[in-house]
Parts: structure tokens; sequence; C-alpha cells
């Protein structure tokens, strides 16, 4: 049987280094980091989250600003809200709850953040910044992601790595970030041939497709080391109640796999523990005071 990859035990210790480099930061700058978080609608799973993310960034010593906006917020107004967001001080990261209502575009929303408190690392600048290996910020997700494989497999180098999944939040950088680590990195999609056959010759899986259980245990190379991005409510057994599962179908991988992350409690609590870092990061760049990254 695979060894259970614990992203929320993980993530709880990630948790109080950045509450003891915080609180140095705080001494050090006459300041708490601060985060901006903005919501726009009543979406509840959103609520769920952004509540999950103040009450995290404060039990780290950072100072949490939560924005909540009518559904009916113009683009006009959260983009002046934004403005507003890049020049205060006391605000080192600028988050703005995805996805947005259907009339507000994400693009130029996502523009408007001033790249250096772009914690999501979701404007274009962090993202040719990422793509070219300049410091900028890294989207959590996949940071958490790479985290989790570091601690378990220590160098990634020369390892077959298969990302399932294109988006520009989780596929498309965390492929970027396997490069980095010198994986031998493919990217399957919806369109992808065979993608049983691209599969089995991974040593690491990163299934982030947003379909629920559709990665079979049968497809995987034995041991190999599976990363389930996915987060999917599906119905449960129990008439009228739902359950979560991930993009692996956790019961036959298991089986196979060396070691996977379980859906929940694997990735999930690993990308807002790494927001907290971009923001603790963020901080200590823009108040000019130095961290020692490898701390955390
Ligand atoms: N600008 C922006 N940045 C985001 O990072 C962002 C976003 N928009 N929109 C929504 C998604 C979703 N997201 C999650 C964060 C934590 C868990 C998490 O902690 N999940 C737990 C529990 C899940 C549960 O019980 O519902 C787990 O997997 O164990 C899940 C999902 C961040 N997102």
């Amino acid at each position: 049987m695979a060894e259970v990859i614990d992203g929320k035990a993980f993530a709880e210790g990630l948790r109080e280094r950045i509450a003891v480099a915080s609180t140095a930061f705080t001494a050090a700058a006459g300041r708490p980091a601060g985060l901006a978080v903005v919501l726009v609608g009543e979406d509840p799973a959103s609520q769920v989250y952004v509540r999950n993310k103040g009450k995290q960034t404060v039990a780290c010593g950072m100072a949490s600003f939560e924005h909540k906006l009518p559904a009916d917020t113009t683009e006009a107004d959260l983009l002046a809200l934004i403005a507003q967001l890049n020049t205060d001080p006391a605000v080192d990261g600028i988050l703005v709850q995805l996805p947005l209502p259907a009339h507000l575009n994400e693009q130029t929303v996502i523009a408007a953040i001033n790249p250096d408190k772009d914690v999501d690392g979701f404007h274009v600048v962090n993202v040719g910044r990422l793509a070219t290996g300049m410091p900028g910020f890294v989207p959590c997700t996949p940071l958490g992601c790479v985290m989790l494989l570091r601690d378990r497999l220590g160098s990634l180098a020369g390892m077959e790595a298969v990302v399932i999944g294109r988006s520009n939040i989780v596929g498309k950088p965390m492929a970027q970030l396997l490069l980095a680590e010198s994986c031998t990195v493919t990217v399957a999609h919806s369109r992808t041939h065979d993608l049983p056959a691209v599969v089995s010759r991974a040593d690491i899986v990163v299934a982030a497709v947003g379909r629920p259980e559709m990665v079979k245990g049968a497809w995987l190379k034995p041991g190999a080391t599976v990363i389930d991005v996915g987060i999917n409510r599906v119905p449960a057994a129990e008439p009228g109640k739902t359950r979560l599962v991930g993009d692996v179908d956790y019961a036959s991988a298991s089986t196979v796999a060396g070691a996977i992350t379980p859906v929940p409690g694997g990735v999930g609590p690993m990308t807002i523990a790494v927001l907290l870092r971009n923001t603790l990061v963020a901080a200590h760049r823009n108040a000019g005071v130095v961290l020692d990254e490898s701390a955390l």
C-alpha cells in the first residue's frame, strides 16, 4: 500500500515556521505583514475559503483585510479598490478570489494588481518571471505540490513527471516548477491520445483536471508518487449528502503508487499555507527586511 502524504500535517508545520518568521518581521519592520483578500459575490464555498484564509493569516501573526463586495460590483469599482490596495503600505499581498462573476474580466482584474503584491502569482509579470527563472511569486497550489514532492523524494532531477491539466493556475505553473527542478515534464490534457500510456511512464503524477476519480491505479507505474490536486464534490452514499474526492481514484491508485496525497488533507491545506508564505516573503521585499527563505 502507498504511503499517505500528509499535506495537512506538513501545512501545520509550515504555518508554525511562518508564525516565527512573522513575529520577527513585525519586530524588524514595526508593523505586521498584511494580506488583503477580495471576494465578489456570495458563493458559499468561496466564503468558507476566505474565512479560513483570514483565520490562518491572523493565527500566523499577520494582518488580514477582508473586502466583501456585492455580486453586481462594477469592474470600475473593483479596479478602484485594487488601486487603493496597491498603494496601501499596510497591505503586502492582494488576493482576488476566483472565479469572479461573469460580468468581470479576470485578466483585466489580475493585470491591475501590483505584481509585487500578487501573492497568487497570477499576474503575467509573475508568470514570465517563473518561466524565465527570475524571483517573483509562484502560484500557491503548484508550489505546495513541489514542497510535498521535495520533502518525500529529495532531488527531483531526471525524474519523469506527468502533469494532467493545463490551467493557468495549476497545470502550466506546475510544469514550469517541475522543469525548474530538472524533471522531464509532460503536460497531458483532454486532447491527449492514450492518457494511460502517458501516465504509465511517470515517476511523478500531478492530477489537476477537475474530473472526479479519473486517474486509475492500473495506469500508474508501480511506486510512482501521486499528487492529487482535484477537489470535487460528489453525491455521497447517504441521500442528499456530498463527499469530497480528488481527480485520482484513490482506492485503486493507493495499491500501486509508492506515495499519494489524500483528498481532503493533501494539497488543499498546502495552498493556504503557501499563500501565507508568499505574503510574508512579499512583506520582507516591500519593507526591505532580509528573510532567510530556507527557514520556511
Ligand atoms: N485567487 C484565488 N486563489 C486561490 O488560491 C483560490 C481561489 N482564488 N479560488 C478558489 C480556490 C480553491 N482554493 C482552496 C484552498 C484551500 C483548500 C483546502 O484547504 N481544502 C481542504 C478542505 C476542503 C473542504 O473540506 O472543503 C482539503 O483539501 O483538505 C481548498 C481549495 C484556493 N483557491
